[in-house]
């Protein structure tokens, strides 16, 4: 897993560990991780030309002191303060080094500076529009964990002028004006060409919409210990430990049998799609329940499924289920002592008494409104709150669809599954999910395991079938058996 903390979390590490260093060491390091990454990504320092925006805290201070570590590898670096409060070591060091920096000055604004901006070019120097537009790099050190979401007038005018000329930004710790620990962008944030963190990622690293501002992320060891993780996000190697593979032993009873009640005459097809998911997951053996001409469309398209009603491991309920649903017989299920997955029209059987089994629920933020009663909108911008909110409201693993999939359980335990591609967004495709969801639960994993490496194996299933272009759910479900051969390392 790839852990993030919180800002509290993070700040109580690092006074821990400050506290047992010499001062200014955890800067060094910080520091140093941003310079290297900034000389492997421009493949050089020497000549290379730097941009800094450095705001007011020790973020800017990072960033000020991996360009005295850029300048005296022979990088041109120029430091633009928007505080007049920057980090005063860090900008003696800098300008020790040869860097040079244009003061937040304001009796002296040059005239083609927007007039909310306080910034100044010293006599003889380049001015500032001039000197991000001719950089090789910019490095947002405006904000850090400190920051509060949105950017200042004069830090956007800033950030834009290097949006217009194209220059990449490197965003210290995260892309300055995104809210931290939710993920959320209410307002205007940088767009990164890549992140440089340090100690661990922070939850907006993870969580969209603003982990799509970071880029890629590099994580910066600078020694803190840190408590479990808010949040995590499931990699290669962790379907490697939670694959629930058979063994010697095993019999298709032993390794899961799951009841799927989906499709009607209405929406035939999702019933054979999210059978082709859950067969492509661990199960030994899969029963079909639901209306005969469904039921033969089933097994047409899938011999080996078995209809009627036998016992189960795990039910997974709801896909293209539409007039179908039987509410009551669901509820009883949900009491039973088997765990349950409830997809698309099943969630509309789900009540918040609590009172029921294992439970993993898989809608799109327009399912999760509606079971939360606010517009979908609100739940694409706060997609980590909502997901939380949920899980403890009606006590069940919430499963969010989206580019990053968030799993959150009702402990409080969130992982995101972020390996998707834009072209899965296509009708069917969380059929497939639910079945091979369903699977993962049959075969005796929890719920949020179940849905977190069904999220993962299904995300890589269609890196598989798309290939850069188009897919259909039906090829996602044909690249599961595949991408969870690779990712079991048997190929
Ligand atoms: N913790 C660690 O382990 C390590 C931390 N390190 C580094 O320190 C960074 C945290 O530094 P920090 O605490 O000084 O906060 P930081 O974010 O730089 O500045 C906050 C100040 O900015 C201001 N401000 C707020 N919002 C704003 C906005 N939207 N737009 C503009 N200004 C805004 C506000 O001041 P105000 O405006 O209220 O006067 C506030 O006081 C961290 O991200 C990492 O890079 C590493 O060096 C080593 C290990
Ligand atoms: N922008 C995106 N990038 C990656 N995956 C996405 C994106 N949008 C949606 N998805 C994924 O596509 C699938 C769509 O599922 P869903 O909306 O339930 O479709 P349907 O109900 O038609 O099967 C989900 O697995 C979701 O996570
Ligand atoms: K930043």
């Amino acid at each position: 897993m790839r852990h993030a903390h919180t800002v509290d979390q993070v700040r109580a590490a690092e006074a821990d560990l400050m506290a047992r260093l010499p001062e200014g060491t955890l800067m060094q390091r910080a520091a140093t991780g941003l310079a290297v990454a900034i000389s492997n990504f421009l493949g050089h320092s020497y000549g290379a030309r730097v941009v800094l925006l450095v705001g007011s805290g020790d973020n800017g201070g990072d960033a000020l002191y991996a360009g005295e570590i850029l300048a005296r590898r022979g990088a041109h670096v120029t430091a633009i303060l928007l505080s007049d409060k920057a980090h005063e070591a860090g900008i003696a060091a800098l300008t020790a080094a040869g860097g040079r920096v244009h003061p937040a000055d304001g009796s002296s604004t040059p005239a083609t500076a927007p007039s909310s901006t306080r910034l100044a070019g010293a006599a003889g120097e380049a001015r500032w529009e001039e000197a991000i537009a001719g950089a090789d790099v910019v490095v947002d050190g405006i904000v850090g964990i400190g920051g509060r979401p949105g950017l200042k007038p004069e830090a956007l005018a800033v950030v834009q002028v290097a949006v217009d000329h194209d220059v990449p930004i490197v965003a210290v710790d995260m892309p300055s004006g995104v809210d931290v620990d939710s993920g959320e962008t209410p307002a205007e944030h940088v767009k990164a060409a890549f992140t440089v963190t340090f100690g661990t990622h922070k939850i907006c690293h993870l969580v969209d919409p603003a982990a799509a501002a970071c880029g890629p992320v590099h994580l910066v060891d600078i020694g803190l210990e840190l408590p479990p993780a808010a949040v995590s996000a499931i990699q290669d190697a962790d379907i490697r430990d939670l694959y629930p593979v058979p063994h010697g032993e095993s019999d298709k009873y032993s390794r899961g049998v799951l009841g799927l009640m989906a499709g009607s005459a209405q929406y035939p097809g999702a019933a054979v799609i999210a059978t082709s998911g859950a067969l492509a997951g661990p199960i030994g053996m899969l029963r079909y329940v639901g209306p005969d001409e469904v039921a033969t469309a089933v097994r047409a398209a899938h011999p080996e499924i078995v209809a009627g009603e036998g016992r189960v491991q795990a039910w997974a309920i709801g896909s293209g289920l539409g007039d179908e649903l039987d509410v009551a017989k669901v509820r009883e299920l949900l009491m039973s002592e088997i765990p349950v997955l409830l997809d698309a029209d099943g969630l509309k059987a789900l009540d918040d008494s609590g009172d029921h089994n294992a439970v993993l629920v898989t809608p799109h933020a327009g399912e999760l409104a509606r079971l939360l009663g606010v517009a979908r909108k609100v739940v694409e911008a706060e997609r980590l709150k909502y997901a939380r909110q949920a899980a403890e409201r009606y006590e069940v693993t919430v499963l969010l669809k989206g580019a990053t999939t968030i799993i959150a359980a009702p402990d409080g335990q969130v992982r995101v599954s972020s390996n998707a591609t834009p072209w899965l967004a296509t009708a069917g495709a969380g059929d497939v999910l639910a079945g091979l969801c369903g699977s993962l639960l049959a075969a005796g994993l929890s719920p949020l395991d179940a849905g977190s490496v069904g999220a993962y194996l299904h995300g890589a299933a269609a890196q598989l079938a798309s290939a850069d272009g188009p897919l259909t759910a039906m090829q996602v479900a044909g690249k599961v058996a595949e991408a969870t051969r690779l990712l079991l390392d048997l190929a």
